[in-house]
């Protein structure tokens, strides 16, 4: 099950019929590398083979614009990272992009397919899903039941199927299975009866990605995967979101730690105050005037004016608001609902 345990593109290669034995099949790491290598380090740049387009989205909330992105492309097959000072629209661009949140203007698609009217779960089922953080009400629940809502296409959801028990009993021993499978990759078998909140900062987020993984995305959005994770599960999950790219997945990161970006990350784009102001490989941000800038001009020692820690009592006040609100109707719904106190 494990992508290190087979050689890159196996899952592709054998389904062609192909062997794979071949040494010379370049791993999917240094595919994407070459394919970015010689692309100019400028906002908007076309992509060799992009699984996800962004055009014109904007995003404001009240007066405040929280994502204004022209053009943005994400490639294929490679691991982007997305980072930028507080504040900077990442997350709300995350939520655009996975159906949690509309969009003033904008179109974006993948695969050539709009999203834009879509609901996550419908986002989910063409491929396209995200990491939410483990709510309060998902933290009462056990560690496999966690999984089991991040399976996709249950037969018992639908009403026809429900009406034959054999169906969705079939479907669930499947499920089980495989999110059994997953439990053992990410090593939370052991856990599966312990209820999720009971689990360390990095168990947490090893079981954000592997109930991803149930519904067999082709584009994994993770959100800040390493934020409250001890060293020494860091490696682990390092080694877990290239093991994605491994498989063939795209992988889109929202990360702080300049170093696990700079380990992980075959593209990087920075945001700043909603918009993208600088694009290019790991190597090249650093030396980017605008992105110094912008993490400069975020001013995070500084002391707060008094407008300003009025806004961020305010924020704080809404996200608890909205906190409550949206803990109880996550599994109401069925629906993995970003539970992201921001
Ligand atoms: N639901 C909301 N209502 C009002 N303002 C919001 C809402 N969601 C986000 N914002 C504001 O939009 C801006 C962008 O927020 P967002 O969380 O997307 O930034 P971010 O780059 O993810 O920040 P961080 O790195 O701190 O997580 C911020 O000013 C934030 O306060």
């Amino acid at each position: 099950m494990r992508a290190d345990s087979e050689p890159a593109g196996a899952h592709a290669a054998s389904a062609a019929g192909v062997s794979v034995d071949k040494p010379s099949a370049p791993a999917p790491r240094r595919l994407a590398q070459a394919a970015l290598r010689d692309l100019p380090w400028e906002v908007g740049v076309a992509k060799p083979d992009p699984a996800i387009v962004v055009d014109g989205v904007t995003r404001t909330f009240g007066g405040l614009t929280a994502v204004s992105v022209d053009h943005l492309e994400v490639q294929r097959g490679g691991i982007t990272g997305l980072i930028g000072p507080n504040g900077a629209g990442k997350t709300t661009l995350f939520n655009l992009l996975t159906g949690f949140d509309r969009p003033d203007t904008g179109t974006w698609s993948f695969d050539g397919r709009s999203l834009g009217k879509l609901a996550p779960h419908q986002v989910a089922r063409l491929g396209v899903v995200r990491t939410f953080q483990l709510t309060k009400a998902l933290s009462r629940l056990t560690v496999l039941q966690n999984m089991l809502l991040g399976a996709q296409g249950q037969r018992g959801e639908g009403f026809f199927a429900s009406l034959v028990p054999s169906l969705w009993r079939a479907q669930e021993t499947a499920n089980t299975a495989k999110a059994m499978d997953l439990l053992q990759r990410f090593k939370l078998d052991a856990k599966k009866d312990d209820f999720a909140g009971t689990l360390s900062g990095g168990q947490r987020k090893l079981l954000e990605m592997a109930r991803a993984l149930m519904s067999d995305p082709k584009v994994v959005m993770l959100d800040e995967p390493m934020a409250g994770v001890n060293p020494a599960l860091t490696q682990s999950l390092l080694g877990h979101v290239k093991d994605l790219r491994e498989e063939g997945m795209t992988v889109i990161f929202v990360e702080h730690d300049m170093d696990v970006v700079r380990d992980i990350s075959d593209w990087v784009v920075v945001m700043a105050a909603g918009k993208v102001i600088a694009e290019g490989p790991p190597e090249s941000i650093s030396q980017n005037q605008a992105v110094v800038d912008a993490y400069l001009g975020a001013h995070h020692d500084a002391p707060l004016t008094v407008e300003e820690e009025d806004r961020v009592l305010a924020e704080a006040e809404a996200a608890i608001a909205r906190e409550q609100g949206t803990d109880g109707d996550v599994l109401e719904s069925g629906t993995a609902r970003e539970g992201d106190p921001r």
